[in-house]
């Protein structure tokens, strides 16, 4: 029988993480919560109101979940408040995606459709590999980091943990991207990026300080 899961977050994230179910198969997503539901379905599945469902469903026999925040503090701290409720994080990798024997998902992570994990790529828990992001050999992406859609990050890189590389950017081979940082869409990144710093353009540079949580 397919185990039951429940989606946090009803916004576009949520949407993908919808599809990317259906295409799995053998896991049931059974609804989603959001904190302010504004609609009471999305692609055909219910939205079933705000978190205080939650012990219920656990209660009816659902066991697992997957969060869908793009903001990477709010999607880990979702993610304590859900463990501690008692569900659990299945990694969840499209079947379109395209994922070396040797690189691993951590708990909670997605990978979407089309991304490319390279041999001994490693993601950590609850980030997203998003649609058409590459990760060659031996990249490291830390725990809530987001690759999105497109970026490219060559042998070796190293994503810190909750960091952002916006869509289409590019990076030299093995540099690192500190933890909490945010690349620029379209960004090429030459050295590496300190802890925080947002950083744009070719070559990228600094843009300023993070932007507010959701801003991006
Ligand atoms: C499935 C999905 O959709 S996943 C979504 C993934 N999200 C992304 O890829 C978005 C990544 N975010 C960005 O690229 C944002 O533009 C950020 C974080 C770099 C900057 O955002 P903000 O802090 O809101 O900056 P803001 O838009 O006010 O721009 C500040 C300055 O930086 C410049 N700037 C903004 N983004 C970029 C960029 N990608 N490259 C170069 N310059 C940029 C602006 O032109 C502006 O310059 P100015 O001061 O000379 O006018």
């Amino acid at each position: 029988m397919a185990e039951k899961l429940v989606i946090l977050g009803a916004g576009g994230h949520g949407r993908a993480l919808i599809e990317l179910l259906r295409e799995l198969g053998g896991i049931e997503p059974v609804g989603l919560v959001d904190a302010t539901p504004a609609l009471p379905e999305m692609l055909g599945l219910p939205v079933l109101g705000d978190e205080s469902v939650l012990p219920g469903l656990r209660r009816a026999g659902v066991g697992l979940a997957c969060i869908a925040i793009g903001d990477a503090a709010a999607r880990l701290a979702a993610a304590e408040r859900l463990a501690a409720l008692g569900f659990g994080f299945p990694p969840l990798v499209h079947p379109a995606a395209i994922r070396a024997r040797s690189a691993t998902v951590g708990e909670g992570s997605v990978v979407l459709p089309r991304a490319v994990l390279g041999a001994a790529a490693r993601v950590g828990r609850f980030c997203i590999v998003n649609t058409g992001a590459i990760l060659e050999h031996d990249v490291v992406v830390e725990e809530g980091a987001h690759c999105a859609p497109g970026c490219v990050l060559p042998g070796g890189v190293r994503v810190g943990a909750r960091a952002l590389v916006g869509a289409g950017a590019a990076c030299r081979p093995y540099v690192t991207i500190g933890a909490g940082a945010v690349v620029g869409t379209g960004a090429a990144v030459t050295e590496d990026v300190p802890p925080g710093a947002v950083v744009g353009g070719v070559p990228a540079r600094p843009l300023g300080q993070a932007p507010a949580p959701g801003a991006v």
